[in-house]
């Protein structure tokens, strides 16, 4: 697994994205901020695409969206043929994300979660490989051709 991680957000999800840069950082990943730089109110869908563009065009790299339900950012982020983005709450399906979906984003709700469940997920989905086996026929019919 890399040791570069893609991290983007909006103004929701900013204090977020600050606090898992930090921790992150501090674990010894490389964290390549595409934004936001502030807590001013932006537009989610230009953080998503960036962060998309980096973790399509760079094999094994898994990124992280942050935004205030998640599903903005979640959804912007899959309009990419090569994104699998999840958005996940509960450590659990942080962990199926990557088991069974090959997720290669995850997709954080901040103003539903904790900062303590956000590191909880954040190190599943990174720690975690795709199992294969009857997941990968599946998961090869996701994108449209
Ligand atoms: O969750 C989001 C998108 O899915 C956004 O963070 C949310 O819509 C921002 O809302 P507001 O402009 O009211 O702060």
């Amino acid at each position: 697994m890399s040791r570069i991680i893609p991290i983007g957000c909006d103004h929701a999800g900013f204090e977020l994205k600050e606090y898992l840069k930090e921790y992150l950082t501090e674990k010894g990943y490389e964290v390549k901020d595409y934004g936001t730089y502030s807590a001013d109110s932006t537009d989610y869908p230009d953080y998503a695409h960036a962060v998309s563009d980096f973790v399509e065009n760079n094999e094994d790299i898994l990124g992280i969206l942050i935004c205030g339900s998640g599903n903005g950012i979640s959804m912007t982020a899959n309009k990419h043929q090569g994104i699998r983005c999840a958005l996940c709450w509960e450590t659990e399906i942080a962990e199926l994300a990557r088991l069974h979906n090959n997720a290669n984003i995850i997709a954080l709700p901040a103003r539903f979660i904790s900062r303590e469940a956000a590191i909880e997920m954040v190190d599943t989905f990174f720690s975690t490989e795709f199992e294969g086996g009857r997941h990968a026929n599946r998961v090869n019919k996701i994108a449209c051709s």
